[in-house]
């Protein structure tokens, strides 16, 4: 008051008339950022990404019980979310409209850990989706993660789900041979596979044989999800005919089939479809080194047993899903 009182005082009106619009001014724009502040915690502003991780990273930080409270700040939507069981090579998107936006491992390891926080924060990693967009989360481990269905479920009951299946012998050399790549130590396929290989006793707590047990893993996820919600691309077919698998999971999505035989290649170094011109770039591109190894050699005998192994469970994944995959 004292200094309004002496600047009136000494003040030319004009002046005066200037301060009080600065004054106004000021006042306006905080008015205007505390609301910004207030509608962009209520998530009605969609936040950007960093933003989104700094807070999930806070929240994550807090007392349990604050973990337990609803977060305002996990909240972008996604038309579905779909988790490909195996390979990248479904995950590649080749030029086109951007339909799929994708986010990688950071976002899946963040579900991956236990906890209802994380569940929600797992949302907001999500890249930003427009209406016209799918956004696309790929964890292998998640169809043969017990908890994954109900927390998935309880994000979003209509996701969608692609699971890529190999032939269960296959998949379980090709586990081994990326393994052993990392751990060269490690016992021989035999002494793995098997507890007593003489009566054919396999050891189904080894993952490499667990993971192939497909339809055990699949009686889970229909607990939670109708078979309709989830779609089954052959990991054999993938590699001889991409566009076509690539064709019937655009139908599954619902979408326009974009990506067809016209941006696939086969390339006879690398032995596999290669994209022809990647989304990222304009160079042709093929997965990585650790895509598609040489097999360590297992004796066919070895194979033979695990084949009879599978055999019943391969059947009833078959039946389950109305399609014969052709593994024997
Ligand atoms: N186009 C193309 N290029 C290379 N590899 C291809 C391709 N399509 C399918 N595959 C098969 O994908 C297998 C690798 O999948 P992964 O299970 O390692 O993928 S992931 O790590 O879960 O993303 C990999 O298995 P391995 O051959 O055992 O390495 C391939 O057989």
């Amino acid at each position: 008051m004292a200094y309004r009182f002496l600047s009136s005082r000494i003040v030319p009106p004009s002046n005066r008339l200037s301060r009080r619009f600065i004054f106004i001014f000021t006042i306006s724009l905080s008015f205007m950022y505390l609301c910004y502040s207030i509608l962009l915690c209520s998530g009605t502003i969609m936040p950007n990404q960093r933003l989104e991780e700094h807070r999930c990273v806070r929240l994550k930080n807090m007392g349990s019980k604050k973990l337990l409270q609803k977060s305002h700040y996990c909240t972008i939507s996604a038309k579905a979310r779909v988790i490909s069981d195996e390979t990248r090579a479904s995950q590649e998107i080749p030029p086109g409209p951007p339909l799929i936006g994708s986010k990688g491992k950071g976002a899946a390891k963040h579900n991956n850990q236990k906890g209802h926080l994380k569940v929600k924060c797992h949302r907001g990693l999500m890249p930003r989706t427009l209406d016209s967009q799918i956004t696309m989360e790929k964890t292998p481990s998640y169809f043969v993660t017990r908890e994954a269905p109900r927390r998935i479920s309880n994000m979003s009951r209509e996701t969608k789900l692609i699971v890529v299946v190999r032939n269960p012998v296959t998949r379980a050399i090709s586990d081994y041979t990326q393994t052993l790549s990392k751990k060269p130590d490690i016992p021989s396929f035999e002494e793995l596979a098997f507890k007593n290989r003489s009566q054919g006793m396999v050891d189904t707590s080894w993952n490499a044989i667990r993971i192939g047990m497909y339809i055990l893993h699949l009686e889970n996820w229909l607990q939670y999800f109708r078979l309709s919600q989830i779609h089954f691309v052959s990991g054999e077919r993938l590699i001889t005919d991409p566009a076509g698998e690539m064709g019937r999971v655009q139908d599954f999505l619902g979408l326009k089939r974009i990506i067809t035989d016209k941006h696939f290649y086969f390339n006879r170094t690398k032995g596999f479809p290669c994209l022809k011109k990647p989304e990222s770039s304009s160079q042709p591109r093929c997965l990585g080194k650790s895509k598609g190894r040489t097999h360590v050699q297992i004796d066919q005998e070895v194979i033979e047993q695990l084949r009879e192994f599978y055999r019943p469970f391969n059947v009833k994944f078959f039946e389950m899903v109305g399609h014969d995959f052709r593994w024997d």
